[in-house]
């Protein structure tokens, strides 16, 4: 993992992006972050040691390891490393966290502070895994009748629209032609389309949020927001 590459600079910068995805009929259930505690010997919890790094302990892990497919909680929470740009490296940058397993963010320098999401991917993990694992079921449950969200957040440059560009390439926002014939979409509607239905995507990517905004008016943010859902692109076929 790129947190591993013995980088180090005073430099330290989030290099990851978490989506958040949600399946549900319902919206009562939230999941979120967890601080990872490691059980200490007398049966009380404790920060997790740094000897969790060389040694990894996965008891609470494990637990909460979810197959995200078979998850029972209706809104779950991944996360995505990116590698380190070869800019960055050549400028000594470091990444202050790295996946720890599949369910662990842990801090690389001080491995006692370490968070449990549903999923944690590396930055060798391809963005078609990430579908596969984390997305996939979304998109299936649509079919289902079931409404879903996939959205991703995180720093600027943490690979937001990376992870999700697969979805840009779904929409060019100039024409309406999708251009994929052999799409997952296009295969999960065949038999329901029988070459005559039509199939619209939608894609809203906010703009880079400036400090500014903090100090808007409510007006203001208003204006912006409706500017914003204006510039959305659609596509339909
Ligand atoms: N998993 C990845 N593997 C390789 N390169 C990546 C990965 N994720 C992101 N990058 C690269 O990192 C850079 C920043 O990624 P991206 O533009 O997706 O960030 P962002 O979170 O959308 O940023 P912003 O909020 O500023 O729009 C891009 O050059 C992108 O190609």
């Amino acid at each position: 993992m790129a947190s591993r590459q013995g980088l180090k600079s005073s430099k330290p910068s989030p290099k990851a992006v978490a989506a958040v995805t949600t399946n549900s009929p319902t919206s009562s259930t939230t999941s979120s972050s967890r601080q990872f505690l490691e059980p200490s010997i007398d049966g009380l919890s404790s920060p997790a040691s740094s000897s969790a790094r060389s040694k990894p302990q996965y008891s609470y892990s494990e637990s909460v390891s979810l197959d995200v497919e078979r998850s029972k909680e209706n809104v779950t929470v991944t996360v995505r490393f990116r590698p380190l740009s070869p800019r960055e490296i050549r400028q000594g940058e470091e990444i202050a966290w790295y996946a720890d397993g599949d369910t662990i963010v842990r801090n690389e320098h001080n491995p006692s502070i370490a968070y449990a999401y549903d999923r944690v991917f590396g930055p060798t993990t391809t963005t078609r895994h990430v579908y596969d694992v984390a997305a996939q079921h979304v998109v299936n449950g649509a079919m289902e009748g079931i409404n879903g969200t996939i959205f991703a957040y995180g720093v600027t440059s943490s690979g937001k629209t990376h992870t999700m560009h697969v979805i840009a390439k779904l929409t060019d926002g100039k024409s309406a032609h999708v251009p994929y014939r052999d799409s997952k979409l296009t295969r999960l509607l065949q038999s329901s389309l029988s070459g005559h239905g039509r199939v619209s995507a939608s894609e809203t990517e906010e703009l880079r949020k400036k400090l500014a905004e903090v100090t808007e008016s409510k007006e203001e943010l208003e204006l912006r927001n409706k500017k914003l859902a204006e510039e959305s692109s659609y596509a339909k076929d």
